[in-house]
């Protein structure tokens, strides 16, 4: 089973509009709403797949409940833990046509000790040998900086599997735990190792240099340049198709689920790269904060082969 984890979930709000005016009154074009965070755009990705997950996180209030009733709709499997506080809305603005966007996530609500005691003992409870676990996104007030190391070792003494996806502390102290693989984008990955790459030299060293800090293995995103994989034994890259982007908003998220649609079903780590490339530009080749389809997705890997 595919479980994916969002501390941090939020309604992604989204307008359109003509272009970006400071100091005046816009008119959005259009809007749209639709179910985010990190874990659960994994889920949602996989659902698009065909691929069962079940999602688990902290929800709270009215936000919460639509958050839970938006996963339920698209069939998602859903342990949450419930939360005093509101879950959050993330705001996006997007120019119409363009390829511009703006966006503000907010901080989410306080989590209580005694909320997070309850999220970690689900996990505990659940957590099987051969499972793979998505640990994804920021961390809401109260969580401690460590949380994603703490449910790393306990789902690891399991025999389950972990992939992390997050950024700064949370992610430094999650790698030193040793997951399975950690899939920070470049400026993540960048900010983590306070290292600047500039060429294929130092793209190496940066690769290296987040290895050390304690993952099994890396994928490093790089938008519509591709990613790279890497472990302390080899080192591949793959360059992503070229599509038209329209909004690369979940383009990582989508990616770490075609990653996870490969490893659980037994794909080498290179076939599963492939996979989660091919999934990253099918989301940035969709208005909007859609996800890539499996049709699109089959269509990216027909093109590629
Ligand atoms: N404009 C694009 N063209 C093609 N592929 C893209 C594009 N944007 C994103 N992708 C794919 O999605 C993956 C994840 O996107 P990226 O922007 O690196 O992640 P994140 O959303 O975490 O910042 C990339 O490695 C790439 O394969
Ligand atoms: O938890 P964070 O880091 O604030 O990120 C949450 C946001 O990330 C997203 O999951 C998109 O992430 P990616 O563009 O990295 O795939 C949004 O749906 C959500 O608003």
């Amino acid at each position: 089973m595919i479980y994916t984890l969002t501390l941090n979930p939020a309604i992604d709000f989204e307008l359109i509009v003509a272009d970006f005016e400071f100091d005046a009154v816009s008119r959005a074009l259009g809007s749209r709403v639709d179910c985010g965070g990190k874990g659960f755009n994994v889920s949602r990705m996989l659902a698009n797949l065909k691929m069962p997950s079940i999602a688990m996180g902290l929800v709270g209030g009215p936000t919460g409940d639509r958050l839970s009733a938006m996963l339920g709709e698209l069939g998602i499997d859903t342990r949450f833990t419930r939360i005093a506080g509101e879950t959050r809305t993330n705001v996006s603005l997007v120019q119409a046509g363009g390829s511009k966007h703006l966006k503000v996530n907010d901080t989410g609500p306080s989590i209580s000790d005694e909320e997070l005691a309850e999220l970690i003992g689900m996990v505990r409870a659940a957590a099987r040998p051969g499972d793979w676990w998505v640990l994804a996104g920021s961390l809401p007030p109260g969580v401690p900086d460590d949380v994603y190391a703490q449910l790393i070792t306990i789902l690891d003494q399991q025999g389950a599997f972990t992939v992390l996806d997050s950024s700064g502390e949370a992610l430094r102290l999650g790698c030193a735990a040793g997951p399975t693989l950690v899939k920070p984008n470049l400026a993540e990955a960048e900010q983590l190792t306070g290292l600047v790459v500039s060429d294929a030299a130092s793209l190496t060293a940066l690769a290296q240099a987040v290895l050390l800090l304690g993952p099994v293995s890396l994928v490093l995103s790089m938008g519509k340049t591709g990613a790279l994989l890497a472990t302390p034994d080899e080192q591949v890259e793959c360059i992503s198709p070229r599509i038209v982007e329209q909004n690369p908003i979940g383009a990582g998220d989508s990616m770490v689920a075609g990653l996870v649609w490969g490893l659980s079903q037994g794909q080498s780590q290179s076939g599963s790269l492939t996979l989660g490339i091919a999934c990253g530009a099918a989301t940035a080749s969709c208005a909007g904060t859609t996800l890539g389809t499996l049709a699109d997705v089959e269509a990216l890997l027909a093109n590629s082969n």
